[in-house]
Parts: structure tokens; C-alpha cells; sequence
């Protein structure tokens, strides 16, 4: 099986998706971006609930959709699971019946279907086997429709937001379960999320969706240590700066050149996390440092740190402590010197 290979175009009004995805079987990977970047747009696409105006949707060796020629699968005879946010539970059936649907589908006798579903609910941790949906919870029933997905191992996963529902108590007990279910489970998996935790958590690789195109791709480790656009390195927590190196410098902006570790040449990335930003009343000495002067912008608790938005020629976040922010006396206005070491900053190839 050559697992799925997508490439769509849908428009929804003035809002277009072009992008290209890959999942292996057995693979999960997580489409990670921001609100109205398209991720629910891809997913339903991909079950067949949006018809692509162009491109090629394979699941194997089966073509689902292919405008050019008119090919068009529809969701009930995809080989595809299929977990939204609004759950879609059949309204008459109890949980249980729910659950053992898809097997009862496939000719799994009744008692075997129901013992299979009782196991599933067991293990998502569902007790309320009876109750029909509108007496479950909002995070019950998003259970339920997992074990519902999950029961018949579909060739495609696709999973949207599928632990949004859940409280905090409960979420990583879950989030846990659904690790392991899918570690051993042979088909492809595709998990939406805007939580950058649970991308990380759940996804083998991880791909960045922004203005409905593929604005990064890489496993976690590599989109965390390399992010290459503003939104990812807001998730993950580091600065990143745009420039053109030529060996251990790269000039960032006007007149403005960042000092580097190690050699690079061309346009680069340059990162450096908050917590290596020094500020300072005074430029700082010492020729390993980059020092920039700014002007404190904002101010925000952050764990035991407090996080200062820094604003001027080099923008930046900080990460220093309260006794800091008290002694350099800070507060939006007040004019700083950032400064980093070489050696706290990652450059690499745009
Ligand atoms: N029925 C619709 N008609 C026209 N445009 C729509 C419709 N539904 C959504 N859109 C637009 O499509 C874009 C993508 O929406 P989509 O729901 O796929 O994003 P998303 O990444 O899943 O966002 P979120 O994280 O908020 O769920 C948005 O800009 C949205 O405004």
C-alpha cells in the first residue's frame, strides 16, 4: 500500500486551498495552523465532503478524486474514518450502538460487535454505554466518536480537533490512549490541531498549514528547532529573524548584521530563544555579543519569567526576571539595549 497522496485545490468563496500532503501507512501526521488557515477545508476534501476543483486524491491504489476526469468518491464508499468537531453520532442509538455500527456494517454479528464497542468505550474511558448522544457531554461524545472511528481501522484516519471537547482532567489520559491506538495501527492518520502540544505529541511528522497552503513540513524536533515562518516560531517559542549570511555574520535589516557561531552563506533563518536576551540600560560590551537598541513595547507574566516585547530596528521577545524588569525600572516606552550571544543563535537555510 502506498498510503495517501493528495494534491487539492478547493474553493470555498474567496478562500482557496492549494496543498500537497503525503501520509504513509502507519504514519500519523498532524496539519497544525491557525484559525481560517483551511485545516478543516483539507479534511473534508480528503473524506470527500468538498470536491477539489483540481488535482489528485489517492488512498492507495485508489483514486478518490480527480476533477479531470470526473472522479468523484463520496464519503460512505471512502475507506476513510472520520472525526469532526460536531461529532455527527447517530441521534437514536445508544453509545454502544454507535460504536458497534461500523462493524455491525461489516457483517460482525451483533453480541461480538457490542463486546468489541463496550472494549472501545472502555478504553476511552466512556462508563454511559447506554445513553443516547444528547445525554453525553460534549467530551463523552467526542470519545464515543472516536471509538467509533477508531473500531473499523480505516485505510484513512481523519481526526478534527479530536480532543477540543475534553477538559483538562481528562485530556491527557485520552490524548494517551489515542497515542497508542495509533502507534499500532496500520493505516494513515491525519490529526487537525491548533495546539502545537498535541501536534507534537501525536504527530510522526508534522505539517503547518497557513493561508490554505503547506507553509512547513518536518517531524516535531525539526519544526520546533527550525521554524521558518512567524507563526511557527510563536508556537514554539523562539525568535526568528530573517537574513543573508556570508560566513559568521548575516546583515538582518538595514546596517544591522547578527553575529553567528558557525559559518553560513545565503539567506538564512536566524533564531534565538527569548531566554538568551539579555537587556540592559547601556549598549553591553564584548564583541560575542549582538546588541540592538529598542524600546520595551509590552510586558506579560510568563511562568516565573516576564516576557518583554521589545520593538526598534531588531523586534524580539525577552524572557527576564521580575527582579530584572524592576531594577532596569520597565515599561512600555522605556528605551533598552538587547543583546544575545553568538552562541545562543541557530542560522540555517531558508
Ligand atoms: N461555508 C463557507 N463558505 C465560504 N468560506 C468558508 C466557509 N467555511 C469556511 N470558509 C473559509 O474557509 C477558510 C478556511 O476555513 P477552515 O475552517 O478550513 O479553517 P481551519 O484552519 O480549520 O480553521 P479553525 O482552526 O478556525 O477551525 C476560512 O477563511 C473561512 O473563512
Amino acid at each position: 500500500m502506498t498510503g495517501l497522496a493528495a494534491s487539492v485545490v478547493v474553493e470555498r468563496g474567496s478562500f482557496i486551498l492549494d496543498a500537497e500532503l503525503r501520509v504513509q501507512p502507519g504514519e500519523v501526521v498532524a496539519l497544525l495552523g491557525p484559525n481560517g488557515a483551511g485545516k478543516s477545508t483539507l479534511l473534508a476534501a480528503l473524506a470527500g465532503l468538498h470536491r477539489p476543483v483540481r488535482g489528485l486524491v489517492k488512498l492507495g491504489d485508489t483514486v478518490l478524486d480527480e476533477p479531470a476526469s470526473g472522479v468523484h468518491v463520496p464519503l460512505r464508499d471512502r475507506q476513510v474514518g472520520l472525526v469532526v468537531q460536531d461529532y455527527l453520532l447517530f441521534p437514536r442509538m445508544s453509545a454502544v450502538e454507535n460504536v458497534a455500527f461500523g462493524l455491525r456494517a461489516r457483517g460482525v454479528a451483533r453480541a461480538m460487535a457490542r463486546e468489541r464497542a463496550r472494549e472501545w468505550l472502555g478504553r476511552m474511558d466512556v462508563a454511559e454505554h447506554e445513553r443516547r448522544p444528547r445525554q453525553l457531554s460534549g467530551g463523552q461524545a467526542q470519545r464515543v466518536a472516536l471509538a467509533r472511528a477508531l473500531i473499523v481501522e480505516p485505510a484513512l484516519l481523519l481526526l478534527d480537533e479530536p480532543l477540543a471537547a475534553l477538559d483538562a482532567g481528562t485530556r491527557p489520559r485520552v490524548r494517551a490512549e489515542l497515542r497508542r491506538h495509533l502507534a499500532a495501527y496500520g493505516g494513515c492518520t491525519l490529526v487537525v490541531t491548533h495546539d502545537p502540544l498535541e501536534a507534537m505529541v501525536l504527530g510522526e511528522r508534522i505539517v503547518v498549514l497557513e493561508n490554505g497552503r503547506v507553509a512547513q513540513a518536518g517531524t516535531p524536533a525539526e519544526v520546533a528547532r527550525h521554524p521558518r515562518t512567524d507563526y511557527v516560531a510563536r508556537l514554539v517559542g523562539l525568535n526568528l529573524l530573517r537574513g543573508n549570511a556570508t560566513g559568521k555574520a548575516a546583515r538582518i535589516a538595514d546596517g544591522l548584521t547578527v553575529t553567528l557561531a558557525h559559518e553560513v552563506h545565503g539567506p538564512v533563518h536566524v533564531t534565538f530563544p527569548p531566554a538568551a536576551v539579555t537587556l540592559s540600560p547601556r549598549r553591553p560590551d564584548g564583541s560575542a555579543r549582538n546588541a540592538w537598541s529598542g524600546t520595551v513595547e509590552d510586558l506579560e507574566v510568563h511562568g516565573d519569567l516576564v516576557r518583554v516585547s521589545v520593538g526598534g530596528p531588531v523586534p524580539l521577545l525577552a524572557d527576564v526576571t521580575p527582579l530584572a524588569v524592576a531594577e532596569l525600572g520597565l515599561a512600555p516606552g522605556t528605551p533598552v539595549w538587547a543583546s544575545v550571544k553568538a552562541t545562543e543563535v541557530s542560522a540555517y537555510p531558508r
